[in-house]
């Protein structure tokens, strides 16, 4: 199943740098690691906003949360979720001229 997540990032402006830096960088791991094994297929950052658009492929909402719930930023993030159908309109999904 395909979902469409916006993930608002908001990090408290007291943080120590250094959870900061390490939350950053297990996150970006994690992030990575997803894309490599096919779950996380897309990731945009959203123009002028700590934020991004993703595109999850995984097995059914279970596995989203999971996932999801599991990003070491997670405490600190606003996720939006919109599960995705084929567009009847899609050349690339058959769609007629
Ligand atoms: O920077 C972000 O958008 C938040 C988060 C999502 C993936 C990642 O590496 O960081």
């Amino acid at each position: 199943m395909l979902f469409a997540v916006r993930m608002g990032v908001d990090l408290p402006r007291d943080l120590d740098p250094g959870v900061r830096e390490d939350l950053v960088a297990r996150e970006k791991a994690y992030c990575q690691e997803l894309q490599k094994s096919g779950r996380w297929p897309h990731i945009w950052r959203c123009a002028g906003q700590y934020a991004n658009l993703s595109v999850f492929d995984v097995e059914d909402n279970e596995a989203l949360h999971r996932v999801l719930w599991n990003l070491p930023l997670f405490p600190y993030l606003t996720i939006e979720i919109t599960p995705l159908v084929q567009h009847p309109s899609d050349l690339a999904a058959g769609g007629a001229v």
